[in-house]
């Protein structure tokens, strides 16, 4: 089977246009197939309260209310994707830039309402509903899609869902035509075992560690459903899960060693 690589920017990434430029001209030069995905969840939140709207953020995820929405199908829609695909153009990296609505490629159902309504907030329908057969011809053709955090209901609503979410549907959904690695790439040199200090990487982590540093608390926040997300994709036949450094994006989509590597 052919390797796939798909990598996951992170926010912070994006808000930095010096290591925005390093990271793009990496992953233009990384070999292969391979699909990038975007959040901007902090553009969007810098954005939002330009525009007089409060973002208000439950569980890591925003309530999306009608504003809200428009909100984030502009920035990451727009703004952020047609930025991205203009930068890696100018590397020599023929890409695509979609949102899940574009070939319905990632169907999703607006989340149902329990203790919080999360508004225009998509949950994916499942992997085996991506349209893999339009994703394996983009890679036929050498086109790299280049993904925002956006689904679509099939009733004409756009949704806001999670970019992490969208980067293991993706890889899981891909793992049937190609061997799959799953990047999560940050700003950080990968899980730490003490956030504030670059030096103490967990080289390696699976679920009962994953689930002691939880319990003691060092690893939390916006890490939490990154690792739900990478041990999922493992689950359902994704080959390799790595969270690392944007900056060691070569090292890391080469099968180096760098950043976290996560296993069941
Ligand atoms: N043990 C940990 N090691 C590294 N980062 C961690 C850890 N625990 C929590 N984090 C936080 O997780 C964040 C990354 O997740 P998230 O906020 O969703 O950002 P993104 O997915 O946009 O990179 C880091 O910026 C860091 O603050
Ligand atoms: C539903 C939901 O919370 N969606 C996220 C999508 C963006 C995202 O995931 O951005 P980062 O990867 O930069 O965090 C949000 O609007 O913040």
């Amino acid at each position: 089977m052919q390797k796939l690589n798909v990598i996951k920017i992170g926010g912070n990434v994006l808000d930095n246009p010096a290591q925005l430029e390093q990271f793009l001209t990496d992953f233009a030069s990384v070999p292969g197939p391979k699909v990038l995905v975007h959040g901007g969840g902090k553009i969007a939140s810098e954005l939002s309260k330009q525009l007089g709207i409060e973002p208000n953020m439950v569980n890591g995820r925003r309530i999306t209310d009608a504003d809200t929405l428009r909100v984030v199908t502009m920035v990451y829609g727009g703004l952020l994707n047609k930025n991205l695909v203009a930068q890696l153009q100018a590397r020599g990296c023929n890409s695509l830039g979609l949102t899940g609505a574009d070939a319905n490629v990632i169907p999703a159902h607006k989340r149902p309402v329990k203790d919080i309504d999360y508004g225009f907030v998509g949950d994916v329908e499942s992997p085996e509903q991506v349209n893999v057969t339009f994703l394996a011809s983009l890679a036929e053709q050498c086109i790299v899609p280049v993904f925002a955090a956006l689904t679509h209901d099939g009733k004409g609503n756009m949704l806001n869902t999670n970019a992490d979410t969208i980067a293991s549907t993706l890889a899981v959904a891909l793992s049937g035509h190609f061997e799959v690695s799953l990047v999560y790439s940050f700003e950080k040199k990968g899980v730490l075992l003490d956030v504030e200090d670059e030096t103490s990487v967990i080289h390696h982590l699976q679920p009962p560690y994953y689930a002691e540093l939880k319990e003691q608390g060092a690893i939390f926040a916006g890490m939490l459903p990154k690792l739900d997300n990478a041990f999922a994709a493992l689950e359902q036949g994704v080959k390799a899960v790595i969270i690392g450094d944007a900056a060691e994006i070569q090292i890391i989509a080469g099968g180096g060693k760098a950043g976290t590597r996560i296993t069941l």
